[in-house]
């Protein structure tokens, strides 16, 4: 049994304009201290899935159908209180603001004392000395002077540590982490997600990392599921990702990745925008911006095959790596046509 099993997520929202079916029918699963990536554009459907696992929706939205097991239990069963039960202690959530994670009127050591007094029962000094070896450990300097900064006297990358620590107070199974990085600069961006990769290991913590960037996941994943429009069009570990991306989306994605050396001004993006989820395009959801579409892809809607194999996703035995695009199931006359340029080297 994996750590976390989501099978056939339905999450809805229900607006003027129509039915929004911001998730569709998606599965995955993460296993005990795994690093997972997902990915996508903005509007793939990356955060409705974080806040799903957490029953975080909100109305206009609703988690319409699938299932969300979590060590064998399905989340979406429990009662309030369970699940509160289960946020604090097993699952915890890192987002991409650190500053508004922490309270301002609090020392941001008084604040993770606090995460520790609500779910453990220790003593104030306890409470604090706990704190003090949280935040030595994500590498805040000086850590027991620091207790009683408050936020505001952190920086971007230091908040972002701090978040951590409160985050692993409780020594959850699962940190789900929303655009950990984003608002950070890259050298800062690279400590924190070594950080995570240590604490990963060291807690045995799985991770699952919610990304817009490939580059991030690369750093840090063991495995990734790329996202389009609701649904899954690839997952594969990392390495077989990088190096044989075999949808047409995640080839373009990788191609916006910027590289060392890289002389073009702007970043290629893939063109075309995400498509409106109230009225999503027939057949396969990406063939108005593929440049490798034909008929059969504006008609059918590709499964998600094994890319080996070349059989449903579900029918094989082995199915490390799947994508959801009509090569592989034999139906494109043409077929794929696209050279991937890794560190310089053509593959
Ligand atoms: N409160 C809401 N009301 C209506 N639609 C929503 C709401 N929240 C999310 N959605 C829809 O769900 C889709 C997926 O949103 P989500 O935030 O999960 O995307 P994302 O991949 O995390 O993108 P981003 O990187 O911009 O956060 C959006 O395209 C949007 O149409």
């Amino acid at each position: 049994m994996s750590l976390l099993e989501v099978e056939d997520l339905v999450v809805q929202f229900y607006t003027e304009d129509g039915v929004v079916r911001a998730v569709d029918e998606l599965s995955y699963e993460i296993e005990r201290g795994e690093k997972y990536g997902i990915v996508g554009e903005s509007g793939a459907g990356k955060s409705v899935t974080s806040l799903s696992l957490m029953q975080l929706i909100e109305s206009p939205g609703e988690i319409v159908s699938g299932e969300i097991r979590f060590k064998g239990q399905n989340l979406l069963e429990l009662s309030e209180s369970e699940l509160r039960d289960i946020r604090g202690n097993d699952i915890a959530m890192v987002f991409q603001d650190a500053e508004t994670a922490l309270n301002p009127v609090y020392s941001v050591g008084e604040q993770i004392a606090e995460a520790i007094r609500t779910h453990k029962d220790v003593t104030d000094e306890e409470a604090k000395e706990e704190t003090i070896e949280l935040l030595e450990r994500v590498g805040i300097p000086d850590a027991s002077a620091r207790y009683s900064d408050y936020p505001h006297e952190f920086s971007g990358g230091m908040q972002q540590r701090a978040v951590i620590a409160m985050a692993l107070s409780c020594d959850p199974d699962l940190l789900i982490c929303d655009e950990p990085t984003t608002a950070l600069d890259v050298t800062i961006e690279a400590q924190i997600l070594e950080l995570l990769d240590e604490l990963a290991s060291d807690f045995d913590t799985a991770i699952q990392l919610i990304t817009h960037d490939l580059g991030v996941v690369a750093e840090l994943c063991d495995r990734v599921m790329v996202l389009y429009a609701g649904q899954a069009v690839e997952r594969a570990p990392v390495e077989e990702l990088y190096y044989e991306p075999k949808h047409p989306y995640t080839v373009g994605l990788m191609a916006s990745i910027p590289r060392i050396g890289d002389e073009r001004e702007e970043l290629t993006t893939i063109p075309g925008a995400m498509p409106d989820l109230i009225d999503v395009p027939t057949g396969c959801r990406f063939h108005p911006r593929c440049p490798y579409a034909e008929d059969v892809c504006m008609k059918r809607e590709p499964p998600l095959m094994d890319t080996d194999e070349e059989v449903v996703a579900d029918d094989a035995e082995n199915t490390d790596h799947v994508a959801s695009c009509h090569e592989y199931t034999g139906e494109l006359a043409t077929g794929l046509d696209y050279d991937i340029d890794v560190r310089g080297e053509s593959q």
